[in-house]
């Protein structure tokens, strides 16, 4: 008996997970213990993808897909929070078992998602939602089942790496790195969420509870993205011997947890600076594993297919057994965040004005920065320092209306 699936959406995504199907068929059913038929795609616009019509059978209605009782995996590769989410519960309640790379959809509405497709014993999966092609949130729900996170940091967005990565080493303009972005699929259908760090946001927050068993939204940290950047602040970052990426943390700092999604500093010689174009990268400390790091891409139709047809082989593996409904990750506690006005990183300051470094020592001396380093370049100064917390940096900011940016600095 092969299992039926519907796919919402046949996008980057949607195709990738069709060119899979078609492709690596044998394996497929290998693995999951039955064939995997694709019964019907859900489009808004038919007449685009009259190439794939005699593949798979073309919708635009989502109720034909409701109502097919032959359908038992729905695979959501849309985007967006609705109508997604309607369908997802329509879906839920109807006793299907459902696949989403939709981290949008996780961040905001995964609670109230997660508990219904329990109640309704059927599979909810998202292992795409985060780091595209890397299998974290499978790799966190299993290989991490015993261990204790302390930390995970990292490279989530891939159309933002990728930007960054352009225009460092091929001197591409901002716009025009994001324009290549979006033609190779990287991007969102609106990139806005990938350029401010709303993206990345989206999946710290669904890496907090698979590390951290925490319920968070976005609302409760501090989001900047890389659309304020300035070719200038790449440059002279790399002059300083600094590669700027776009991070998103999340720290237990003595028992409280810290979020942040923020452009940093990473000395050129890191792991982590090495990560280029759509790459994504995942470094998580842990009390037994010690540190690790995983990387991968973090976008693109057959990466990002991978992830959803993980998911798919694993939903249809256990309809085979007879056991879907169990959660994905079934890690739950609770953790107050702290304040990132508190938490102590070193900085790397860059000045506008053209103050003598003698003024500016004096200055930072009097607000008690330690310095680590301080230099002139193009008569504008940089100064690194010591670890200090953003309450610091502020009294320098209100005294200091010079500061023209500053960044955390990773190790
Ligand atoms: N692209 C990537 O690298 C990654 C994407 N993701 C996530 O995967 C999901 C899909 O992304 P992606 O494939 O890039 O998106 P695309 O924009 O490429 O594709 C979206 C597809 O959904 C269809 N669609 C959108 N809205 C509706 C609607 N209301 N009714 C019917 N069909 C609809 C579109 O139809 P039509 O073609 O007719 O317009 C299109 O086929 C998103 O949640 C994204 O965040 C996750 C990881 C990586
Ligand atoms: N737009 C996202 C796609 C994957 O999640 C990104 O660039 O990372």
């Amino acid at each position: 008996m092969a299992i039926k699936i519907a796919l919402l959406g046949l996008g980057t995504v949607g195709s990738g997970v069709l060119k899979i199907i078609k492709n690596n068929q044998k394996k497929i059913k290998q693995t999951s213990g039955e064939e995997i038929v694709i019964k019907k795609a859900l489009v808004r616009n038919p007449a685009k993808h009259q190439n794939l019509a005699n593949e798979v059978e073309l919708t635009t209605s989502f109720d034909e897909i409701l109502h097919d009782s032959e359908i038992k995996i729905v695979v959501e590769l849309m985007g967006g929070l609705h109508p997604a989410k309607e369908y997802i519960t329509a879906a839920l309640k109807a006793g299907k078992n459902v696949v989403t790379a939709n981290k949008d959809l996780m961040a905001t509405f995964g609670s109230e998602l997660i508990s219904l497709a329990a109640n309704q014993q059927c599979d909810l999966m998202y292992d795409a939602s985060v780091a595209g092609g890397i299998p974290i949130l499978r790799t966190l729900s299993t290989s991490y089942a015993s261990d204790i996170i302390s930390e995970i940091q990292g490279i989530i967005n891939g159309t933002t790496n990728y930007i960054l990565s352009q225009m460092s080493e091929k001197g591409l303009s901002y716009e025009a790195a994001l324009k290549m972005a979006q033609q190779l699929g990287f991007a969102e259908a609106d990139p806005t969420n990938d350029v401010t760090g709303k993206d990345a946001a989206y999946k710290i927050v669904i890496l907090s509870k698979f590390a951290f068993g925490t319920k968070i939204g976005i609302n409760d940290f501090t989001i900047e993205g890389i659309n304020n950047l300035q070719d200038f602040d790449i440059r002279q970052a790399s002059r300083m011997g600094y590669v700027i990426k776009l991070i998103g943390i999340a720290k237990n700092i003595a028992g409280k947890l810290f979020v942040e999604v923020a452009p940093c500093l990473l000395p050129e010689n890191a792991i982590m600076a090495h990560i280029k174009n759509e790459l994504n990268a995942l470094q998580i400390k842990s009390q037994s594993l010690g540190t690790a790091i995983f990387t991968g891409p973090g976008a693109g139709s057959s990466a990002t297919a991978n992830s959803v047809m993980s998911d798919v082989i694993a939903e249809t593996s256990n309809f085979v057994k007879q056991i879907n409904g169990r959660p994905f990750s079934n890690f739950s506690r609770i953790m107050k965040l702290t304040s990132s006005e508190d938490v102590k990183y070193p900085y790397y300051l860059s000045f506008e004005a053209e103050e003598t470094l003698f003024a500016l020592s004096k200055l930072l001396s009097k607000l008690e920065i330690p310095i680590r380093e301080i230099k002139r370049i193009d008569k504008k100064t940089v100064v690194v320092t010591e670890d200090i917390s953003r309450r610091q940096l502020q009294d320098l900011a209100i005294q200091d209306s010079y500061l023209r940016a500053n960044y955390k600095i990773l190790q």
